[in-house]
């Protein structure tokens, strides 16, 4: 395999960005690192042990996660049931795509957009570097997702987009996807829509009266929020093998991204066929199920199914009643062994190809209160966040407040000075 030198000097670039703590969405820790409403998932969780390739092969499940349909412009009473019931089981679920919400030409053409990013000269992504606004690009090994059992950083590049105003980015991008601009933003727009839907569904399923009580802490034109779309490129390993220094590396136990949840309300999720490699942990806390691109019932669908995951910040705001779960995503071989395919039966993979894939992270307008949720359902739930929770003491945060407490929780030492 020829070795370019612009996957190297990315390398090289990593380095020079890399920092001692890093973190979910490549915000760099360090000392003077400031609060400016950082989106985003990610809290370390505390050390779980990584099972073997061998402990894995026997105990591989493919997560089963319900399919939705919120196409549909009649009666919603049964798919907000059907997707409370999911969020509160698995935290998980696919949203058929039936391009009706985002058309499959929008997902084609970001994808696209992102492999073009990501082949762009290096001083090009250089010249956008992650700033502390949590905008920009990231390069390998610079975030770790799960410091407590991650030996170096996650193994891909990511680039992250805050808002458009009038379909303009409000942070510098590389020229070579200066034209996809209005793209992008019409991308976003696109997944900011989908997500007042949901919001608006979850209402509707836990019975909120009103029913748009998440919709409206949604809203844009409230003020900024955490709101962060994102493209990520995992490269191949057989390329890191050949082209890292030696302790950078994939070793037999690493993965491509490490175990963490997400920080804010809602996550979509658009991945690409024959691009397995994202696994939740189940409820038992120790198994770690693939979740596949296409699962059974959306082979013939136009593309594959958009994944939809609660963030900490729903699961704070209902008691835990809705499950913020644990993923990661892992290299395919690692998987492919025990199944054939990469982590799913019947599903094909690349595995000497990159992974791509595209996450848009929806959070609350910064100022959004979040005050008890007027649902029984909520109200009756006991089972929550007691236990462990970080957030025993109830009183109404705002959005930023719990994105900064969230944020505290994981690096004390790095936010303590900050008030
Ligand atoms: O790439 C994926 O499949 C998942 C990425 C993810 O979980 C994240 O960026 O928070
Ligand atoms: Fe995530």
């Amino acid at each position: 395999m020829a070795i370019s030198s612009d996957r190297e000097a990315t390398w090289g670039a990593t380095v020079r960005l890399s920092v001692g703590r890093n973190r979910r969405q490549g915000v760099l820790a360090g000392p003077d690192l400031a609060f400016i409403g950082l989106p985003g998932p990610a809290s370390p969780r505390a050390a779980r042990p990584v099972p073997n390739s061998c402990e894995y092969m026997k105990m591989v499940q493919t997560a089963k996660l319900p399919i939705i349909d919120v196409s549909g412009d009649g009666d919603q009473t049964q798919v907000a049931k059907e997707l409370v019931e999911a969020a509160i089981e698995h935290g998980f679920v696919y949203i058929r795509n039936t391009g009706d919400d985002i058309p499959v030409e929008a997902i084609d053409q970001a994808f696209e957009i992102s492999k073009r990013l990501f082949d762009a000269p290096l001083s090009e992504k250089q010249a956008c570097a992650i700033q502390q606004n949590n905008r920009g690009w990231s390069g390998l090994n610079v975030e770790k997702l799960d410091p407590a059992n991650q030996r170096v950083g996650d193994f891909k590049e990511a680039f992250n987009f805050g808002e458009f105003i009038s379909g303009k980015a409000q942070q510098p991008l590389p020229p070579t996807i200066a034209a996809d601009e209005p793209s992008i933003s019409a991308f976003r727009d696109h997944c900011y829509n989908l997500t007042l839907k949901l919001n608006t569904l979850l209402g509707i399923g836990l019975q909120v009266t009103p029913p748009d009580f998440f919709t409206q802490a949604h809203l844009r034109s409230r003020g900024p929020s955490g709101t962060i779309l994102r493209f990520l490129r995992y490269p191949p390993r057989n390329t890191l093998l050949l082209q890292s220094p030696q302790d950078h590396q994939p070793k037999e136990n690493d993965v491509r991204a490490g175990a963490h949840s997400d920080y804010g309300s809602l996550t979509l999720l658009f991945r690409l066929r024959d691009q397995p490699g994202l696994e939740i942990l189940l409820r038992d806390g120790t198994t770690w199920a693939p979740v596949p691109v296409v699962p059974p019932t959306a082979e013939n669908d136009p593309a594959p199914p958009i994944l939809v995951n609660i963030g900490d910040l729903l699961s704070y705001w209902t008691n835990g009643l809705l499950r913020s779960t644990v993923h990661r995503v892992v290299f395919p071989s690692s998987t492919s062994s025990s199944l054939g395919s990469g982590g799913v039966e019947g599903e094909e993979v690349d595995v000497d190809g990159p992974r791509y894939s595209i996450a848009y992270f929806c959070h609350p307008f910064h100022k959004a209160e979040l005050t008890p949720v007027p649902s029984e359902r909520v109200r009756q739930y006991k089972g929550g966040l007691a236990e462990g929770n970080p957030y025993a003491e109830r009183r109404v945060l705002t959005a930023e407040e719990h994105l900064r407490m969230r944020l505290k929780a994981s690096y004390a030492g790095l936010y303590e000075d900050k008030e």
